[in-house]
Order: structure tokens, then C-alpha cells, then sequence
């Protein structure tokens, strides 16, 4: 069970409010669900487990702010749901056409909450989740020249702009984890604000190539995109020594050298 501190932190990170719509993943008997109705949102949560969606389905059926989904959230079509309960909702401000994320992940699910969410800023203007602390830090905090530093920060930066919010011991848990958490907001850019590229799909798919050989200078490792020269010379016009390696590069060099050198 989780301390109400949390949750509420969780709540206020995510400033919910009247009328607000917020998407929880896995509310479990509902703890968090509650703080949210009661700072006046509705609340559509995807839980996995049967049992457990009865039970909370069951817990707030006196209200009309509450609706659960029994489905996995990694195999869930979270766009046309949300799409189908925003156009169900009267708009009370010019920022209700924009729901919330709040959640208490499981933290085994971290990645894929944080890959599919967060491209999905015509639809969501924040995502706020409690993560193992270790996560939150290697999504908020790994910067140029870390060892940390991976395509997923890229990705992160494309698509958002991430806060750590504060650090949650292990012992406000009990039973008690083996690991810390903490709360994360990503603040999501609408899609009109995301780095301009030719195509997600082929930038992304450079920047995993860059970085699948971490060692390796980028004139050899994006040899399949054009020949080494021509890395060496699209470097220079982003300002980068030829013999940069992908740790060096900043999300702006990336986009930089994509629109160089990709040719989609
Ligand atoms: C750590 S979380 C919930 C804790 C809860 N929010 C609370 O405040 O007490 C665990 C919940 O997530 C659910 N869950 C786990 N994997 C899921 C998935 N892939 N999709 C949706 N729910 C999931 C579990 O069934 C469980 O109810």
C-alpha cells in the first residue's frame, strides 16, 4: 500500500484540477483514483488485472467521473480511447482538450509507458509518474559525455521537456522496496513544437545506429547512410569535429546531422 503522501504529490505535480481528464495505468484498488476524483478530474484507468478493475470499478460506482478499462496498457489503442472520452466531455476551459497523465506504474512497464505516451502531445499536455529512481534520473538527467547518455534521452527531449520532481525513499512504501522512487513530469510539446525532420521514423532510426556503436566515431557507424566524407563534412557544418563519436552530439546536432545527411 502507498503512503497518501504520494499520491498526493503525484496529484499536485500534475496540477489536476475541476474538470480535468486524466489517464491512470494500473489503479490497483484506487488509491491514487481517489485523490484524483476528488481534486475534481475524470479519471479513465487501464487495469490488467480482472479482479482488480471489478474491484475499482466496483469501489467508485457512485460516481460518474470513473471509468476502467480491463486491458493490458501495452497492448491498449490509448489514442482512440482517449480521443472517444475527450469528445464525451463537456469543455470547460480552452486546456480541456488536453488530458493528463497520472500514474503509479508498475515499474516493469517504464519503458513502453514512457514510448508510447510521450509522442502524444495532441492529446496529452503532461505525463507525471512515480519511477524507480534510477530510471527517472537516467530518463531526466543524463546528459552529453555521460555513459548514460542513450538514444532514449534523445527521445525523451524530442518529445518533451522532462522535470525530476522530487525523490521518494523506499520507506514511504510498505511492504518496503528494495529500491527508491520518484515522481517525473514530462511536460509534452504539442506536435507542431517537435524538432523539425523530414521523418520520426528515420531519424530515430539514425540515432539508434549512432549509438549501437557507442565507440565508434559516426563516420563509421552511419556508413550506411553515406559515405564517411560526407559525415565528416555534414560534422563540420553542424559545428562537431569529424571525428565525433554519439555521445558528443546534442539532440540539436542529431537533428542537424539527420537533415544533412538523411535524404527521405
Ligand atoms: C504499482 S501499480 C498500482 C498501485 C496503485 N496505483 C496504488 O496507488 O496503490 C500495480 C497495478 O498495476 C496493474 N498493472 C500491472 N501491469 C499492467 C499493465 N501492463 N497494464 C495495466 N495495468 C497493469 C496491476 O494489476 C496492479 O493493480
Amino acid at each position: 500500500m502507498l503512503d497518501s503522501e504520494i499520491n498526493e504529490q503525484l496529484t499536485a505535480a500534475a496540477n489536476v484540477g475541476e474538470g480535468d481528464v486524466v489517464l491512470e495505468i494500473g489503479p490497483g484498488t484506487g488509491s491514487l483514483t481517489n485523490v484524483l476524483i476528488i481534486a475534481g478530474a475524470f479519471v479513465l484507468a487501464i487495469e490488467k488485472d480482472p479482479h482488480m478493475a471489478t474491484l475499482v470499478s466496483e469501489r467508485f460506482s457512485e460516481t460518474e467521473r470513473f471509468k476502467v478499462l480491463k486491458e493490458d496498457f501495452v497492448k491498449c489503442h490509448i489514442h482512440s480511447h482517449m480521443l472517444s472520452l475527450l469528445a464525451s466531455i463537456e469543455p470547460s476551459s480552452a486546456d480541456s482538450r488536453y488530458a493528463k497523465v497520472v500514474a503509479n506504474i508498475p515499474f516493469n512497464i517504464s519503458t513502453d509507458v514512457v514510448k508510447q505516451l510521450l509522442p502524444m502531445g495532441d492529446i496529452f499536455s503532461e505525463v507525471v509518474l512515480l519511477l524507480q529512481e534510477e530510471t527517472a534520473l537516467r530518463l531526466v538527467e543524463s546528459s552529453l559525455r555521460t555513459s548514460e547518455y542513450r538514444p532514449i534521452n534523445i527521445f525523451v527531449n524530442f518529445y518533451s521537456d522532462p522535470q525530476f520532481i522530487c525523490k521518494v525513499p523506499r520507506t514511504k512504501f510498505f511492504p518496503q522496496p528494495n529500491v527508491d522512487a520518484a515522481v517525473v513530469k514530462f511536460k509534452l510539446k504539442q506536435p507542431v513544437h517537435y524538432p523539425s525532420v523530414s521523418s520520426t521514423k528515420s531519424f530515430f532510426s539514425m540515432v539508434n545506429s549512432a549509438f549501437n556503436g557507442k565507440r565508434k566515431m559516426l563516420r563509421r557507424s552511419l556508413q550506411h547512410i553515406c559515405t564517411p566524407m560526407e559525415i565528416e563534412n555534414a560534422l563540420g557544418n553542424v559545428g562537431r569535429p569529424a571525428t565525433s563519436r554519439p555521445e558528443e552530439l546534442s539532440m540539436d546536432d542529431f537533428v542537424k546531422l539527420h537533415n544533412l545527411i538523411v535524404k527521405v
